[in-house]
């Protein structure tokens, strides 16, 4: 068995391609996860998150580069082991339709050498123990939803990795299902989350990649994004009631979408901006939003949509 360099790091994925024959799935991706991270895996349908996600369960095989999960290459039969520690919830998650809740789990749980005593718990957690000795057939999506993320933490695994978690899932659900990362990261878990519902899941996440049909588009937390994207910063101040639009300095920044006195400002002028709006006695309250991640992402998407029409443009004229 080869060791990690860092005991800390749990995933490595090196120069991984994934091709089938008519379609690169992946593309050259390079990414790491350690102890206690949350990675966030975002792009839109066809974008290679589950292709990401099976390559690390060892599932499939890369066609190129390497994929380290433990220290150990996930599809070889050394990584046994492991997968005792990893736990998946597939996107559209089906079981046995006869068995009840209580029956599923227990099957699943014994599986990974678990008991019917730590099914239960995992129930009560996700809060479907009402439920527990119905067949899953009557169940509604959030049930069944809540019923995969209890069969993804039996054992609290060192790594989870979370297609679509939220998807059937209603506020209070999904307010509670960030809770459980949010402490399953506090006691050492890793999780890869993948999802097409960007609001609410940033301050639950460390680092975010974007993909696009196989390519890795951007890499990083929040903030690096953010930086790397310079987005303006969106400002706006109470009890101005329109002088902005006499203030030679600040009236470049309005929006001009409505009446209301909204700033759209870089980072760079930032302070600036605050400090001169500060100094209007009138001012009662001030709201300063940067850009949140729908907004990265949506700005990564459409920066290599342009990349690719440019390309295609160029070819044409070759
Ligand atoms: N076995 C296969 N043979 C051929 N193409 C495949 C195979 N598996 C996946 N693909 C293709 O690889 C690409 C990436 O698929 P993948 O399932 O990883 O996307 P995704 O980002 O998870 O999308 P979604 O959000 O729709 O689940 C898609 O174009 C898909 O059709």
């Amino acid at each position: 068995m080869t060791h990690s360099v860092n005991d800390s790091r749990l995933v490595t994925l090196k120069q991984v391609g994934k091709h089938y024959p008519k379609l690169i799935a992946l593309d050259s991706i390079d990414m790491h996860l350690d102890q206690g991270e949350v990675l966030g895996l975002f792009g839109h349908n066809g974008a290679g998150k589950t292709t990401m996600m099976k390559l690390i369960l060892g599932v499939i095989s890369p066609s190129s580069g390497q994929v380290e999960v433990m220290g150990c290459a996930p599809d070889s039969k050394t990584a046994w082991h492991m997968r005792t520690r990893i736990g998946y919830l597939p996107e559209n998650v089906s079981f046995y339709e006869q068995l009840t809740g209580l029956e599923v789990l227990t099957y699943f749980a014994r599986l990974k050498g678990y008991s019917k005593k730590h099914a239960m718990a995992l129930l009560e957690q996700v809060g479907i123990t009402y439920a527990m000795k119905r067949q899953v057939k009557t169940y509604s999506k959030g049930m069944r939803q809540r019923l995969g993320l209890a069969q993804a933490f039996i054992g609290q695994p060192k790594l989870l990795l979370l297609d679509e978690p939220t998807v059937g899932l209603d506020p209070i659900a999904t307010a509670e299902f960030y809770q459980t990362v949010d402490q399953l990261k506090s006691q050492g878990t890793s999780v890869i989350l993948c999802s097409h519902v960007l609001p609410g899941v940033e301050q639950h996440i460390d680092r975010a990649m974007i993909l696009s049909s196989g390519h890795l588009l951007a890499s990083g937390s929040l903030a690096e994004l953010r930086t790397q994207v310079d987005l303006p910063i969106r400002i706006k101040p109470y009890g101005l009631n329109g002088t902005l639009r006499q203030d030679a300095q600040l009236m470049q920044y309005l929006t001009g979408e409505n009446t209301q006195d909204i700033l759209l400002v870089p980072e760079k002028d930032k302070l600036a901006i605050l400090r001169q709006l500060l100094s209007y006695p009138s001012l009662q309250n001030i709201d300063v939003e940067p850009a949140n991640l729908e907004q990265v992402y949506q700005h990564y998407l459409m920066q290599h949509q342009h990349q690719n029409q440019h390309d295609t443009a160029a070819e044409h004229r070759e």
